[in-house]
């Protein structure tokens, strides 16, 4: 009788486990498996889905893939549903056409997490759009896309170039000055002020900036598919670290804000930041104003850091490929001699006539390639494309890099050629064919101030000095450091002012 219960309890008991097993694989198959009608893809590892194939070298993966599966396929992480856009015609098509289904953010990602849905890069719906409305207009306003900003840039890039000249021919890592000056034009734009370059504070946030874009964990990716890594103990995917980081970034950012409350004189609209408070008085009795201080302060990172960073994270290309393109440099420096002179300041108006300046530029952003991914796009509703379906909530990345790589449009795409963007008349051609800044709604909102940023200080960089190597040995790297952005490695120059 004993022997008969303590076996009855023992079925019993692998009864009960076998059901439970049954119950959870049941769940787990329902929950993670492939939906019908998902563009192609690699199956994966149960539960993990692509985690591990992705996690050591995620660009060599995805081109493989794209070479088995095509220019739109899925991975999947976990339970989410990654759709990697590669090229062109798949891109225009799905982001252009179906911009209404394709414009927001992934609801879970470290951007959510970051912006709580707030901000501009990582806001979605009818508040991303009010408030990129608003900060377009505003920031218009205060000089954006127009000539009037053009004087503001030339300042700072006089002053900056006075601190090369201060370097007085001896090596040093130009990061730190670029990142100064460059953060000194959108902190003239949305906080009023500009901040000399040896503020110690300004260096500090930058380089916390900085070191949230740069750092190369190759797990990163994991923390914006699943942000929950974060209370796994340690910090594999480097989300701790970045995320200290933020909140030393809106210390700073949150006492620019002050400052503005505590001087804010309605009459006198100094920035954005007045513009902002001036609009949260005019709906103060909105119940679902958008206008709030939260609000505020996670538009005022979006602008800061990515005004800041990624123009820099540019330029810092273009020093290095005209170091090391030397013969390259000089026929820019030529053209410049000829068109502007030694004595006159580079303007926008110059542009035109400088169009093998122009193609070196268009160049430098191709091969430099800061944004390979762009910014995750998330998916509103199911969208029906060619034979599959897009599903919502589904993540897009796009694959801007397999433009400006593509070999059919840039044949021997790892070369440094910017002859590949003039025709036979000497013109600049075919800026259209690569797409550094996106495209569709979500199209980077600073792209003309980033523009003209770069077309200035490049050209008065190369009108002002001769960029050299740190001695005749050295070779600078120019293999990329892969974090949320492609930079360069750390390098060093001489320059050699020429008057
Ligand atoms: C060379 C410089 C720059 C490059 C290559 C660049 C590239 C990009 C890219 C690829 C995106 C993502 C677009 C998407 O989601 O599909 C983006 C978004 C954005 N960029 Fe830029 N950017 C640059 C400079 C700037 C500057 C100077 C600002 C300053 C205002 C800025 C502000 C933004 C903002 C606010 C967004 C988010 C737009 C939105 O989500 O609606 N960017 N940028």
């Amino acid at each position: 009788m004993y022997l008969n219960i303590q076996t009855m309890d023992i079925s019993f008991n692998s009864l009960t486990t076998v059901a439970l097993i049954f119950c959870a694989t049941l769940l787990c198959f329902v929950k993670y498996r492939r939906r019908r009608g998902l563009p192609p893809g690699p199956t994966g590892l149960p539960f993990l889905g692509s985690i591990v194939s992705t996690g050591i070298q995620p660009l060599r993966h995805v081109e493989k893939l794209r070479q088995q599966y095509g220019d739109v396929f899925t991975l999947m992480f976990g339970n989410r549903n990654v759709i990697i856009v590669n090229g062109n015609e798949a891109m225009r098509e799905l982001i252009i056409k179906h911009a209404d289904a394709v414009s927001d953010r992934p609801s879970v990602s470290q951007l959510q997490l970051v912006s709580n849905g707030l901000g501009i890069v990582g806001s979605s719906g009818s508040l991303w759009k009010e408030q990129r409305s608003f900060a377009l207009k505003t920031l218009r306003s205060f000089g954006f896309g127009k000539r009037s900003l053009e004087n503001q840039i030339l300042e700072e890039i006089d002053i900056f170039m006075e601190e090369f000249r201060k370097m007085d021919g001896k090596p040093f890592n130009p990061r730190e000055m670029l990142s100064v000056a460059i953060s000194n034009i959108i902190c003239s734009i949305v906080f009023g002020r500009r901040f000399e370059h040896d503020d110690e504070r300004l260096h500090i946030v930058l380089s916390l900036v900085n070191e949230n874009f740069t750092s190369n964990n190759s797990f990163r990716f994991i923390s914006n598919i699943f942000p929950w890594v974060r209370y796994l103990p340690g910090d594999f995917t480097g989300m701790k670290s970045r995320l200290q980081n933020i909140s030393k970034i809106k210390n700073f950012l949150r006492e620019q804000i002050q400052c503005h409350k505590d001087s804010f004189d309605e009459n006198n609209i100094r920035d954005y930041i007045d513009a902002f408070l001036s609009e949260q008085i005019r709906e103060k009795d909105k119940t679902d104003s958008t206008f709030t201080d939260e609000q505020l302060l996670q538009s005022l990172r979006d602008l800061f850091v990515a005004g800041s960073e990624t123009t820099a994270t540019t330029l810092r290309w273009a020093i290095l490929f005209l170091v090391t393109n030397q013969n390259i440099q000089k026929k820019m420096r030529d053209e410049i001699d000829n068109v502007i002179g030694q004595n006159v300041t580079p303007s926008m108006e110059h542009k035109a006539k400088l169009p093998y300046c122009e193609a070196v530029i268009n160049e430098v952003q191709r091969l430099g390639n800061i944004a390979p991914f762009a910014v995750p796009h998330g998916v509103r509703y199911d969208v029906m494309w060619k034979d599959y379906v897009i599903p919502k909530d589904a993540t897009l990345l796009l694959n801007l890099e397999s433009i400006g790589m593509d070999p059919k449009t840039f044949p021997n795409p790892e070369k440094f050629d910017p002859d590949r963007f003039l025709d036979q008349n000497g013109s600049c051609i075919g800026q259209s064919r690569f797409i550094p800044f996106s495209l569709g709604r979500r199209v980077c909102l600073g792209e003309s101030l980033a523009r003209m940023e770069i077309f200035l200080f490049v050209i008065s960089l190369v009108q002002n000095f001769e960029l050299r190597k740190e001695d005749d040995q050295s070779q600078p790297s120019c293999q990329p450091v892969r974090g949320a952005t492609r930079s360069p490695q750390p390098f060093k120059i001489r320059t050699i002012p020429r008057n």
